[in-house]
């Protein structure tokens, strides 16, 4: 047999450390507790290690330039020199900055100027630093940074495969107030080749140019872009793996084989489909590298369904093909190595990041040396798939007829919302204007503390939930102080609005360590769906029923809707993601269902995430939200008329898909808009949103305390576009991560808005 030099690579590998060591630096160094040295120690002892283990799993290259201290997009505005002017001035009061407080504040915000905006990469839970363009931008390259991490690389390696977000993507991502972004291509090109002849001196064989907008719908003028940028790269270089992932992007094959490029990468998890056609396509000097591996998710990989996916072209291909993770393994879990509570049965069925590693290695073993020369490894996993297939942990009889006989339910409510709304108002009897939170109050230390320790066994749980009382009974005593018209309990007793249903929902398992990052240092742990999933018995009832007992004012029952329960989850591969949905929605409806009986007059359905899951391609659109809304209708039409039904959403851009959310038809809607200064809002007039809204008067992201001022002039805007009874005035998303202090002074100053409004108005 001959032996074959395919080779192994990822594209990328978490940052955040097995135990969020990262995450840990970060938070010490923004409170002053350690050093920039300190921090910038702890980023590199990481790197090292990332490097180790792709070294030790004989990967054919270690992939630097992944890492980052807060996030890569932004990085590439540092790196291109593009950080908005508005930062420019030195900010009082720091005498002897460190250098790294100039990066953070772009994220992060100082006392003068608030942060970059920040939002979701593509389809995914990672929020990303949108790069903030001007026309007076110029771009200037500032290669220490990406040339120190390299050097750290190549003295590991000789075989260093750096990463780059490619110039398209970058424009495509960023915002450019007033301006065709497209003008600044050409100034933007020529700084990418400065830095290819960088890497070019370095001796690097190839780099890694990922441009995940290939996975979008692109227009022409796009397109073109490609054209025009990369014809600045037929210079001296090294070669360039195109890198696509997330979608099928062989629609574009005819116009990305004539690219200057040596090779592209592409997604096989979403799109298996693809390979033949662009193995046929591809120019004959070109590599091919084969995303086999779930990066987006946790399963073990089927080693012989990737083998034989693969067969048919390893001849063929021979040293041309190269196999990876589907994309970067930044949305996976580190290891599995520190999960000691997880069932040892569904842990064989699992593989994060550093397991994900060994299966790469042992497909290159199996393509170059043979099957024979890994028939063990092969065995062990044949195993464990086949454990997952027949287990009966998975299936679950009474869920699948539930869901057999959904066409025997109601997904509408009973009435109009015309009708709802009235009987809503007698039974709620709220003035003009209601005011509100959407959820959670601050998480202190204090809580979570409690929680580490009830978790460890320290604490009992009769204790812990004394514990958390007390904090719902603070959060209620607050808000009546505050002057709120609807109130919360808080969500003092939820480690994650996901997590803390996956934890009460059979057919889920959960994990001790895997955390995946979401922004910046914050991080979640999304749990696993692994079977039919239902309610035991009730999630929130005892919670919300004790908050109502504290007030004569409504307390919303809180919970977390179908769809962002499934997109924050790691959900099952072997059934259509629809079909999990239903479970769930029918899951919550249980839920609705006990809230209602227990007396809870106003029940909110969170779901933040409904944007989140639209598909990247627009042709799919459609039939996602024709699921996605009716999860959601099935499970709020339990509701009467007068249970007033809430929905919140944020982190997206909404205007795009604003009939499917009237067609959820929540009675109340509280949305983001502050942000963009209530840009929304004018799209939800000229839809005429049929429904109430309460447009978010404030970004929770920043300690600052809004005046009130900016909060009416906010208010007004939206008495333009929604008729004034039928908007409510709350914050932008829920305040878990503000401290008491300022969320009080915030509140206060709402309420205040709210009172004085009603005053002019009556
Ligand atoms: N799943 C999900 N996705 C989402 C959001 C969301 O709320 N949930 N919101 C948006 C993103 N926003 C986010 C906002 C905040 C956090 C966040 O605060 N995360 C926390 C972790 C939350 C958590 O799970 N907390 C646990 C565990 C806390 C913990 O770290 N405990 C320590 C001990 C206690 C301590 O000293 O902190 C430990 O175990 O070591 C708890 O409360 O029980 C963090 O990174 O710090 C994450 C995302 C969009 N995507
Ligand atoms: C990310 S949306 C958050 C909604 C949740 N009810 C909260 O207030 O935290
Ligand atoms: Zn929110």
């Amino acid at each position: 047999m001959t032996k074959n030099n395919i080779k192994a690579h990822i594209l990328g590998y978490p940052r955040v450390g097995a135990k969020r060591e990262l995450k840990f630096a970060l938070e010490s160094f923004w409170r002053k507790e350690v050093s920039s040295d300190d921090l910038q120690n702890t980023a590199k002892n990481l790197r090292a290690e990332h490097w180790q283990k792709q070294q030790e799993a004989g990967l054919a290259f270690i992939t630097s330039n992944d890492f980052s201290l807060y996030d890569h997009v932004l990085d590439h505005s540092v790196l291109f020199g593009a950080q908005p002017k508005r930062f420019n001035k030195k900010p009082f009061g720091e005498a002897n900055p460190a250098p790294e407080n100039a990066y953070f504040a772009l994220a992060r915000g100082n006392l003068e100027q608030p942060a970059m905006e920040m939002t979701k990469w593509f389809d995914t839970n990672y929020h990303y630093i949108v790069p903030e363009l001007a026309s007076d931008t110029q771009f200037s390259i500032n290669v220490h940074d990406f040339l120190s991490q390299l050097d750290e690389a190549q003295k590991i390696s000789k075989n260093v495969k750096p990463v780059l977000l490619g110039p398209v993507s970058f424009l495509y991502l960023s915002k450019a107030r007033g301006i065709n972004k497209l003008d600044l291509l050409d100034g933007l090109a020529q700084q990418y080749v400065y830095l290819l002849q960088e890497l070019q001196l370095r001796k690097i064989e190839w780099l890694q140019v990922d441009e995940p907008i290939f996975a979008l719908d692109l227009d022409d003028a796009w397109l073109k872009a490609f054209d025009h940028a990369y014809s600045w790269f037929r210079t001296s270089r090294p070669k360039l793996l195109l890198t696509t992932y997330f979608a099928n992007v062989s629609r574009y094959q005819a116009f990305i084989t004539n690219l200057p490029v040596d090779g592209i990468h592409i997604d096989l998890v979403r799109a298996p489909e693809q390979l033949g056609p662009w193995v046929n396509a591809i120019p004959s000097h070109w590599v091919i590298s084969a995303g086999v591996i779930d990066g987006r998710n946790i399963w073990r990989n089927d080693l012989d369904k990737t083998l034989a996916l693969l067969d048919p072209w390893v001849k063929r291909l021979g040293d041309r093909l190269w196999i990876a993770p589907s994309c970067s393994l930044l949305h996976t879990p580190v290891t599995l190595a520190h999960e000691v509570k997880l069932d040892a049965e569904i842990k064989s069925w699992l593989a994060f990041a550093d397991e994900k590693i060994i299966e790469l290695s042992i497909i290159a073993k199996a393509l170059n040396n043979g099957v024979d020369s890994v028939a063990q490894e092969l065995a062990i996993s044949r195993a464990a798939i086949a454990s997952r297939n027949q287990s009966n942990r998975v299936h679950d009889a009474n869920v699948k007829a539930r869901i057999a006989a959904l066409n025997t339910l109601n997904e509408n409510r009973e009435s109009t919302f015309e009708l709802r709304a009235k009987a809503q108002k007698a039974r709620l009897n709220l003035p003009l204007l209601p005011t509100t939170t959407i959820g959670s109050f601050p998480q202190t230390p204090d809580i979570r503390a409690a929680r580490a320790a009830y978790k460890k066994g320290d604490i009992s749980q009769a204790k812990y939930d004394a514990e958390m009382e007390a904090h719902i009974a603070y959060a209620i005593a607050q808000q009546e102080e505050i002057g709120l018209d609807v109130l919360v309990h808080g969500e003092a007793e939820r480690n994650d609005m996901v997590e803390f249903f996956g934890e009460q929902l059979a057919g889920y398992a959960f994990t001790q360590n895997g955390w995946v990052q979401s922004y910046g240092s914050r991080c979640v742990k999304p749990p696993v769906i692994y079977g039919d999933v239902h309610r035991p018995k009730a999630m929130t009832v005892g919670t919300a029923s004790f908050a109502q007992s504290l007030s004569s004012r409504p307390v919303k029952g809180m919970l977390t809707g179908p769809i962002t329960i499934l997109q924050w989850s790691f959900v099952r591969d072997d059934q259509p993601r629809e079909t999990t949905a239903m479970q769930l929605a029918l899951a919550i409806r249980d839920e609705v269902e006990d809230l209602q009986k227990a007396g809870i007059a106003i029940i909110q359905i969170d779901e933040p995430a409904l944007r989140e899951g639209l598909p990247l391609q627009k042709a799919a659109w459609a039939q996602y939200l024709a699921w996605a809304v009716k999860a959601f209708k099935l499970s709020a039409s339990i509701a009467r008329d007068d249970t007033q039904i809430h929905t919140h959403m944020c982190y997206a851009e909404f205007n795009d898909i604003l009939p499917a959310i009237a067609a959820m038809d929540a009675d109340v809607i509280t949305i983001e808009t502050s942000r963009s200064a209530m840009e929304l809002l004018d799209a939800f007039g000229e839809f005429s949103y049929p429904n109430d809204i309460g447009p978010g008067v404030y970004d929770i992201h920043s300690p600052r305390v809004p005046s009130v001022e900016a909060m009416e002039k906010l208010m007004k805007r939206a008495f333009d576009v929604v008729p004034i009874e039928r908007l409510w005035i709350n914050p932008d998303c829920g305040l878990k991560t503000r401290g008491w202090p300022e969320t009080k002074t915030a509140l206060e100053n709402m309420v205040t808005v709210a009172k004085s409004l009603r005053e002019q108005l009556a």
